[in-house]
């Protein structure tokens, strides 16, 4: 699935599949990434990048990855990269990266799966109320012309009565959403913490969209922003959906995050192609308003993680205009996103990689999960309608938990 053939640590793809893969997925050792291209367990570390946004990150990454193609070492960094950009990386170059063609698809739970923990306890992260006060906070920042557009997120804090099993929740989130692009990296320990006795944190998630691909000159972007609660009768569900893509205030939502893609991808493609307009996706809690940008690299030098740096943080999670935006989140939100908001996925030597933004995700250690999710606010948002979205959001997770 990568363009990358040169390292000997790899298996080739035919001998295994993804749910083998999923089964041979250790916690605290491995990355998991399932996406339509393909899946990758990348086991163990030859080498940690722990390398923030800011530095010069392609090119540290392309140095690195073409000194381990010399030395016949795998030549694939997989992991995750923080919403803030000064804050270092969870990416590693495998020592043995194995793949398998097409996403993970999970068949149905038999009896003797083991159950997930229960969750025995939800803490909202800044409670509710103080959620919708930061809201209205933003709208006057809105109103006086200093900001387009802010997301602002809350966290949800789960306590479970047992250890969360990641691969019986990555098995529950492939079931959910087949369109996901399915990811378990773990994480450093935070910074302060006594040493973990314990499972480690891992970033864990099914996100459904693609901040930016990269297979050989095809670049591809997928932009989400403007959302809908899906419902159970199927008539309802289908209005719901008409009524996003005919919502003025959603469709002005998505625009300022196309209009600011387009303009970070223009000086990095030929030949960018924008649709007209905004189509529907469906997950399984939410409808949202997407944009397909399809382009071919300008430059043969160019890398995925390129694309990457130039888009992050796109108006999908922090706003616009980004710097005010960004400020605006830091005074606004009481938890530090973390890992929430970034991005997720792999960079190959060739240049070749896929990005996904890292939403509808949570962080499981132990007996907790914290989970996080955003909603975009505008001139015109409604602090009790933006809540209920951040629900509908932070229900994936809470459905494949069980909870
Ligand atoms: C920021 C999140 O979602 C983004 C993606 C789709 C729709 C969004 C929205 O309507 O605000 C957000 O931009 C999240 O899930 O936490």
């Amino acid at each position: 699935m990568t363009g990358s053939r040169g390292s000997t640590r790899e298996r080739p793809a035919a001998v295994t599949t993804p749910t083998a893969l999923l089964d041979a997925w250790r916690p605290d050792e491995d990355v998991l990434w399932s996406s339509p291209r393909g899946t990758l367990l990348a086991a163990g570390t030859a080498e940690r990048l722990d390398l923030p946004w800011t530095t010069d990150l392609p090119g540290a990454v392309a140095e690195r990855l073409r000194r381990a193609r010399g030395r016949g070492e795998v030549d694939v960094v997989v992991g995750a990269l923080p919403f803030a950009t000064g804050v270092p990386a969870a990416l590693v170059r495998p020592e043995v990266l194995h793949r398998a063609a097409g996403r993970l698809v999970v068949p149905p739970a038999t009896a003797a799966e083991p159950a997930l923990a229960r969750v025995v306890e939800e803490r909202p992260v800044p409670a509710e109320e103080d959620y919708r006060a930061a809201v209205r906070r933003a709208l006057r920042l809105l109103a006086d012309d200093r900001l387009e557009k802010v997301v602002l997120a809350r966290a949800v804090d789960l306590r479970t009565d047992g250890p969360v099993d990641v691969r019986a929740l990555l098995r529950a989130l492939a079931r959910l959403d087949e369109r996901a692009r399915v990811f378990a990296v773990p994480l450093p320990d935070e910074p302060g913490e006594p040493p973990a006795g314990g499972p480690g944190r891992t970033l864990v998630g099914a996100s459904p969209e693609l901040l930016c691909a990269l297979h050989g000159d095809t670049v591809t972007a997928v932009p989400l922003a403007g959302t809908a609660a899906r419902q159970a009768d199927p008539a309802d569900d289908a209005a719901a959906g008409a009524a996003l893509l005919a919502s003025d205030k959603d469709r002005r939502e998505h625009a300022i995050v196309v209009e600011a893609m387009v303009a970070a991808l223009g000086p990095w493609c030929a030949d960018l192609q924008v649709p007209t307009g905004p189509q529907l996706v469906a997950t399984p809690t939410a409808w949202h308003l997407a944009t397909r940008l399809e382009g071919r690299r300008a430059d043969a030098a160019t890398t995925s993680l390129h694309l990457a740096r130039a888009l992050h943080p796109t108006p999908a999670v922090g706003g616009m205009p980004a710097a005010a935006a960004c400020l605006a989140v830091e005074e606004l939100e009481p938890v530090d996103r973390g890992f929430y908001a970034g991005a997720v996925g792999w960079a190959d030597a060739s240049g070749d990689g896929e990005w996904a933004v890292s939403i509808r995700c949570g962080v499981a250690g132990g007996d907790t999960v914290r989970l996080h999710a955003g909603a975009g606010v505008v001139r015109g948002s409604d602090p009790a309608a933006e809540l209920a979205e951040t629900g509908v959001k932070l229900d994936l997770l809470r459905r494949a938990l069980g909870a």
